[in-house]
């Protein structure tokens, strides 16, 4: 398997199919939590790796497959290039998860199961977020076929036309599938080959990786057991990282010290990098990797370094505890049966924000118009220009509720 040079997301609502998908996709089953088994959900984000492959012989789309073998023909097939999938969670409570996963995807496939109504509310929250973080590359699956009758279908695919008008999904195509009986997946493969390219990177940067999960050694869930030190697991956004660089982690380490809280930058060596299961000496943009480090793994476990961006010393964006941002937000909220109106930001309310991987709570110190300022709980690391998701607490939830722009 070569190294995967596009990241795609699988969005929806809960239970509609996406964790499914991606194991006909790529032979992994990516919910692996002990949580997640008992519950039936999924919790994290789950990564799987797979190689889209052509046949030679057969005309498209029955010539994509994932296997060495045509499964027409029997020909041998081609390598077409090698995709990660970053598999979100569905259920409404853990929209942070969704969009700290958005903020790695290059594309994004829509699951939409064709037994329910749509949209059900997470399948509109998550159509939202893409739209807010400007995620444009989207392909709609009408996931379990097999459950309804070709005149449903039909409806079906109807009401999904009317729910994407309007929105960033307007033009997605939709393919019908059966994920639980890999039925159409072919033509799934050809709609993600023509409308989720692999975009361009800028290689000659300084490197630069958000950091979605972090482990310490051996531990269930994490994608290698064999890295000596704590693991860093996220995607190159530019330059190209090698075996033994140097690195440098920001925010990095909380450290309270006589009444204070400083937050010190992280510098350590790349021990091991992993991409497309395989070990490699040097990463590219695009993909997931997982990055072995000399970091004690304590400081590495259970996810402690989520949301922080890493990359070569001196060259990151700045740690703000605080920034100015330019308000876009919605007129409604989504994602709920009764869709309130949002109306203005106000001064001292909490609002939870997500940036890049980051997911914090900051507490609005003024607010004018289009324009707030936030003083965050915990720091995040990110440039001018950044966009940010802003979800507000309404009952017992955060409800995405806009997007802002850093802009100081
Ligand atoms: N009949 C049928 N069942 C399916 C199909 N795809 C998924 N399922 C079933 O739907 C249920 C939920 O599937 P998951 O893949 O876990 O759904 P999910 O969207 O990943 O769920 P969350 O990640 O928790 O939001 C499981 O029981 C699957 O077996 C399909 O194409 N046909």
């Amino acid at each position: 398997m070569s190294q995967p040079c596009v990241n795609i997301g699988m969005v929806g609502h809960v239970d509609h199919g996406k964790t499914t998908l991606v194991k006909a996709l790529s032979g992994v089953w990516t919910d692996t939590h002990s949580e997640e088994m008992k519950r039936g959900i999924s919790i994290r984000l789950g990564y799987a790796d797979t190689t889209f492959r052509k046949c030679p012989e057969c005309g498209l789309p029955g010539g994509y497959t994932v296997s060495n073998k045509c499964d027409q023909c029997e020909a041998e097939t081609e390598e077409v290039r090698t995709v990660s999938f970053v598999d979100s969670p569905g259920h409404e409570t853990l929209m942070a998860t969704m969009l700290s996963g958005a903020a790695i995807m290059d594309g994004a496939i829509l699951v939409i199961a064709a037994n329910e109504e749509c949209p059900q509310p997470q399948t509109k929250e998550h159509l939202m977020a893409l739209n807010i973080i400007g995620k444009k590359n989207i392909v709609i699956v009408q996931n379990k076929i097999d459950l309804v009758s070709r005149e449903k279908l039909i409806e079906h695919y109807k009401q999904i036309k009317e729910f994407v008008k309007g929105t960033v999904a307007e033009n997605a195509p939709i393919i019908p599938i059966s994920a639980q009986q890999n039925t159409n997946i072919d033509a799934l493969i050809a709609a993600v080959e023509d409308i989720i390219p692999t975009p361009v990177y800028k290689m000659d940067r300084p490197s630069q990786m958000l950091i979605a999960r972090s482990f310490d050694i051996n531990k269930p869930g994490a994608p290698i057991d064999r890295i000596a030190g704590g693991v860093v697991g996220g995607t190159l956004t530019e330059g190209v990282l090698h075996a033994d660089d140097e690195l440098e982690i920001r925010p990095g380490r909380k450290v309270e010290s006589e009444g204070t809280t400083k937050w010190i930058p992280i510098t350590t060596l790349v021990t091991e990098i992993f991409a497309g299961r395989h070990k490699v000496k040097e990463a590219t943009p695009g993909g997931l990797l997982a990055v072995g480090t000399k970091l004690d793994p304590t400081l590495t476990k259970s996810d402690t370094l989520t949301g922080q961006v890493a990359g070569k010393p001196g060259t990151l964006p700045p740690t703000h505890h605080q920034f100015t941002l330019e308000l876009h937000l919605l007129e409604r909220v989504v994602g709920v049966i009764d869709e309130e109106d949002i109306g203005v930001i106000k001064t001292s309310e909490p609002l939870m924000l997500n940036v890049g991987t980051a997911t914090t709570v900051g507490v609005v110190s003024s607010a004018r118009g289009d324009v707030a300022e936030v003083k965050l709980k915990r720091p995040v690391c990110a440039r001018i220009g950044s966009t940010v998701a802003i979800s507000r607490r309404i009952g017992a939830r955060w409800r995405l509720i806009g997007m802002g722009v850093i802009t100081d």
